[in-house]
């Protein structure tokens, strides 16, 4: 169960982020008031929510889950590896130091949390264009000294593992069809979101509920066809800038 969650309002210059998609540019005003609805959300399912100011310079910094990997007994944090978001890292510090001892990661060893997946006590760390083979063995070791298991997983274009898999609950993973032989995801079943609902593929599960970006009926359906309780929200304004719903909270 997560009692706790950590998230950043967005930026006023989040225009600025970096992106990939070609869906215009944020509103600024939409994106507070999807923020807003989406720690309201967290709140009802039982989490104590901080929110941080948005940090100025900082135009992506609302995505707070690739400053840090938090687990049950430490928080680890390294530079991120996108240039324009290094130094977000800093400022997360000294919030996670209320929660968990923190352990930084030196370069060249580089990760964002977005490429890590946590399922019980295993970790899945993606290497991508953000996170190298040093960040993924600096953060495994430290996971491993507290009794965690991990793997590396080669990627393919995606930014990050979790813009293509994310767990659901109950041994269940939704995930591109990139990862649907992976061996090092055999023992879970794998629902395959196809390239039409791709953004879906990043669902966020709480505490029992999934939060699935509202649009996507396909994704819908099939996870409420496994039984689960879901809740929709709208992610407009944070998919414009390559974000979804699990990187907008760091969840503990
Ligand atoms: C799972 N995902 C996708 C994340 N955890 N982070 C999204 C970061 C988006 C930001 N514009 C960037 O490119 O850094």
């Amino acid at each position: 169960m997560f009692t706790h969650a950590i998230t950043r309002r967005p930026s006023a210059e989040m225009a600025n982020g970096i992106t990939t998609a070609d869906l215009g540019t944020p509103d600024y005003h939409l994106a507070l008031a999807q923020h807003k609805a989406y720690c309201l959300t967290l709140a009802v399912l039982g989490l104590d929510v901080t929110v941080l100011d948005a940090e100025p310079g900082y135009p992506d910094c609302c995505f707070v889950e690739d400053t840090a990997v938090v687990c049950d007994h430490v928080a680890a944090l390294a530079p991120l590896g996108a240039p324009s978001r290094q130094g977000e890292e800093t400022s997360i510090e000294p919030v996670l130091a209320r929660f968990r001892p923190v352990v930084r990661v030196r370069p060249p060893a580089l990760f964002e949390g977005g490429d890590v997946l946590q399922v019980d006590d295993t970790f899945f760390i993606g290497l991508s264009e953000r996170t190298n083979m040093a960040g993924a063995k600096a953060l495994g070791n430290t996971l491993a000294r507290h009794g965690s298991t991990w793997h590396a997983m080669e990627m393919g274009e995606t930014l990050h593992f979790k813009t293509d898999v994310s767990f659901i609950g109950d041994n269940t993973l939704l995930v591109s069809p990139f990862f649907e032989t992976a061996p090092e995801l055999a023992r879970f079943r794998r629902i395959v979101v196809d390239e039409n609902e791709a953004y879906a593929r990043n669902c966020l599960f709480i505490n029992g509920t999934v939060i699935v970006p509202a649009g996507f009926p396909r994704t819908l359906a099939a996870i409420k066809g496994l039984g689960r309780p879901t809740i929709e929200l709208d992610m407009s304004e944070f998919r414009k800038l390559d974000g979804g719903l699990t990187c907008l909270s760091l969840r503990f």
